[in-house]
């Protein structure tokens, strides 16, 4: 048995998108957009709390070059049928988000699942349990850049369990990355416990 995915992307700098994926999952426009409007807030106000945890001021993600002026690609998720990892069916394969960060609200059926340590073969993966009311928070690889590697980017797949499941992922990015710009950003010297 396989499994079906349906995925409904919104792009922040691309409104024309925004018409049919609110017709196609039976949400106004407006809804949508409240969403995201306060996801981006939630995101932003998260990126306060990890620039002080990094011991710098609490705007330093604001700027525009970062999360001043982001692009974000908000993702309604509706996965059906089951997975089986043997033979590489998932709901959504390993990867890591490429942006900063990405908020994730899921209904209560279980199937993320997470690898804290993507150098150790054979890899282990561990269920993200979910909980009412609450985001899952995924670090991005442009934050593990930024941070210099004190925030690791995470390695994360979904399995299908045979019921359906509803997911709405939000990643925030700067509109342009330079590669010069990683470099301003590699000074943290601060270890996380
Ligand atoms: O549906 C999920 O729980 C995860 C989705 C995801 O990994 C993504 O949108 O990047
Ligand atoms: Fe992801």
């Amino acid at each position: 048995m396989g499994i079906t995915k349906k995925v409904f992307s919104l792009e922040s700098k691309a409104p024309t998108i925004h018409h049919s994926v609110a017709l196609t999952f039976g949400l106004t426009l407006a809804t949508m957009e409240k969403y995201h409007q306060e996801a981006l807030r939630v995101c932003k106000a998260i990126a306060r709390v990890l620039a002080l945890a990094l011991n710098v001021d609490g705007d330093y993600f604001d700027t525009p070059e970062m999360l001043g002026n982001p692009l974000t690609f908000m993702r309604l998720l509706h996965y059906e049928g089951m997975s089986d990892p043997s033979k590489g069916i998932y709901g959504c394969g390993p990867h890591s988000d490429f942006g900063m960060m990405t908020l994730l609200g899921t209904d209560s059926v279980m199937g993320l699942q997470i690898c804290k340590d993507r150098d150790v073969k054979p890899r282990k993966w561990e269920y993200i349990l979910s909980i009412k009311g609450a985001y899952i928070v995924n670090i991005g690889d442009l934050l593990e850049r930024w941070s210099n590697g004190i925030f690791k980017s995470t390695l994360h797949r979904v399995l299908g369990n045979g019921q359906d499941r509803y997911s709405v992922s939000l990643l925030a990015k700067p509109i342009r990355v330079y590669l010069h710009k990683f470099f301003r950003h590699v000074h943290f010297s601060v270890r996380l416990l």
